[in-house]
């Protein structure tokens, strides 16, 4: 069993939630976490239970960093939108960072979620 953030920007919400749909039984194996935003959304599609962090914007990107520095993440699927500008940016780039600095498995677009999810 692994730990799991999931995140989604807005615009990536519906995929996200999709996604969690389609892969929830393979989910339900997982401990998870989320954003708030996004952990509703999952929620209200696959009925799977997760932990619900602040928002992204009010500082659950850095929640997330502050688990993957505690070691208590194992992979983060995160759903970036590369077309819209986020006031909260500096979060973002600081988990990409440390998801890369603590060598977690991290998958910000589906292709490689299905791979990840299919891995672990
Ligand atoms: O903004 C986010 C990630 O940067 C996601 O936060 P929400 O899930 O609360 O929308």
């Amino acid at each position: 069993m692994a730990s799991i953030g999931l995140v989604a920007h807005d615009d990536k919400k519906d995929d996200m939630a999709a996604w969690a749909l389609a892969n929830a039984e393979r989910l339900s194996r997982h401990t998870l976490f989320a954003t708030g935003t996004t952990g509703g959304r999952i929620e209200a599609a696959t009925g799977l239970s997760l932990t619900r962090l602040k928002s992204g914007p009010l500082g659950g990107d850095a929640q997330l960093g502050a688990m993957i520095v505690e070691g208590k993440l194992d992979a983060i699927v995160f759903f970036i939108d590369p077309l819209t500008a986020m006031p909260h940016d500096v979060d973002v780039k600081a988990l990409t960072r440390l998801a890369t600095l603590y060598d977690i498995l991290f998958a910000c677009n589906k292709s490689t979620a299905d791979a990840v999810l299919a891995a672990i």
